[in-house]
């Protein structure tokens, strides 16, 4: 049912990529109520200022979008980061939320819970059928920790927790990191900075020929308000475009339309990670959503805020 836009909604990571998407939805739909803390404001890996302010400020629905994330380096150089953070994280949300009877919980995992060579495009019982992709499998055991979780908690208490599985995402607000961030955003700068200081090539991690799915943030965020509205159930639900490209199709893409005319390196030392990872969104199209920005057109509105705020550094 349609989301009461005077609730208490607290958004977990609201000034990260999706947060702060699933933040401009709420209220683009006139939502007034909305409970945000920064990472310094409260530390969601400390499980009793977790339970503190669960009992202070007794949340209505809880978006989890707070979370240790990185693209394929940061999950390979930082095993333990990633698995400790975001169990720590994603278990004293989702237990102060049951402790302190939160009507609606989601829980946002990512595709990289699905097996390395899992069929394409992969459906959501492809869940534990085989072994992961190893660059991110720390960070994948901690989100399928997080699926299992809001399951148990439905299964044992009836507590109303969906899980929403995500694409590689992109937008505004992303992580930009040259190092650290996911491909997207890491070429977008690196083809950026290229071109503004009139470089002849640019390099661009693995052999190009890896396939992914992207989805702009602004419809990670509809389809997270749509699932909260009309979705109350044990299994995860995939959330993707339903198009995939290669790396090297994206790289072309990214240098188009960022305006860079030199030429692409390909640094084979860098790991390519899963070969192909495209969503099967049957489940999700069924109940009647359908994701709305071209990769093209997504990729201009970023570039164009990439320019806003970190063009003249
Ligand atoms: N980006 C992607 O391509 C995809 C993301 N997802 C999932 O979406 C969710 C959000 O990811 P995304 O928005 O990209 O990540 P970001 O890194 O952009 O945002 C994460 C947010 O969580 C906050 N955070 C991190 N650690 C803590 C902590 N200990 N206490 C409080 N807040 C904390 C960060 O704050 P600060 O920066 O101040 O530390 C930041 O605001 C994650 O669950 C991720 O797994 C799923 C699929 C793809
Ligand atoms: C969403 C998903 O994202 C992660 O998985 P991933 O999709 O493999 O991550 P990625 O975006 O970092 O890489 C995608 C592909 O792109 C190639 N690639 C080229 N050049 C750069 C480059 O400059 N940076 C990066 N990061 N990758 C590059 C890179 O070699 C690889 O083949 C998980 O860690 C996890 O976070 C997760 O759930």
């Amino acid at each position: 049912m349609p989301i009461d836009t005077s609730a208490k909604i607290f958004v977990a990571g609201h000034r990260g990529l999706v947060g702060s998407a699933v933040v401009r939805k709420l209220y683009q739909l006139g939502c007034t109520n909305l409970i945000l803390r920064t990472h310094s404001d409260l530390d969601l890996t400390n499980q009793s200022a977790v339970e503190s302010f669960f009992a202070d400020e007794k949340p209505q629905y809880v978006i989890l979008a707070a979370a240790k994330v990185g693209g394929i380096h940061a999950n390979n150089t930082y095993p333990a980061d990633f698995i400790t953070i975001n169990l720590q994280i994603q278990t004293n949300v989702i237990v102060s939320s049951f402790n302190h009877k939160v009507q609606k919980l989601l829980f946002l995992g990512s595709s990289c819970i699905y097996p390395k060579f899992a069929p394409q495009p992969i459906p959501e019982n492809a869940l534990l059928t085989a072994p992961l992709e190893p660059t991110n499998e720390w960070y994948a055991i901690a989100k399928i920790a997080g699926i299992k979780m809001c399951q148990a908690y439905r299964l044992q208490h009836n507590f109303d927790a969906i899980s929403a599985m995500p694409t590689n995402l992109y937008g505004t607000n992303d992580n930009f990191h040259p190092e650290n961030s996911h491909v997207l955003p890491a070429l977008l700068r690196r083809f950026h900075e290229a071109k503004v200081n009139n470089l002849d090539k640019v390099v661009v991690w693995g052999t190009g020929s890896p396939l992914r799915e992207f989805l702009h943030v602004d419809d990670l965020a509809d389809a997270v308000v749509f699932l909260l509205e009309n979705y109350s159930d044990l299994e995860h639900v995939n959330v993707g475009s339903g198009k995939e490209v290669s790396i090297k199709e994206l790289a072309e893409l990214v240098k188009e339309v960022v305006g860079f005319k030199g030429e692409l390196v390909w640094d084979s030392t860098k790991p390519d990670g899963t070969p192909r990872k495209l969503m099967d969104t049957s489940k999700l199209v069924g109940l009647g959503w359908t994701p709305k920005i071209s990769l093209r057109d997504g990729l201009v509105d970023t570039y164009k805020w990439y320019l806003e705020n970190y063009g003249k550094q």
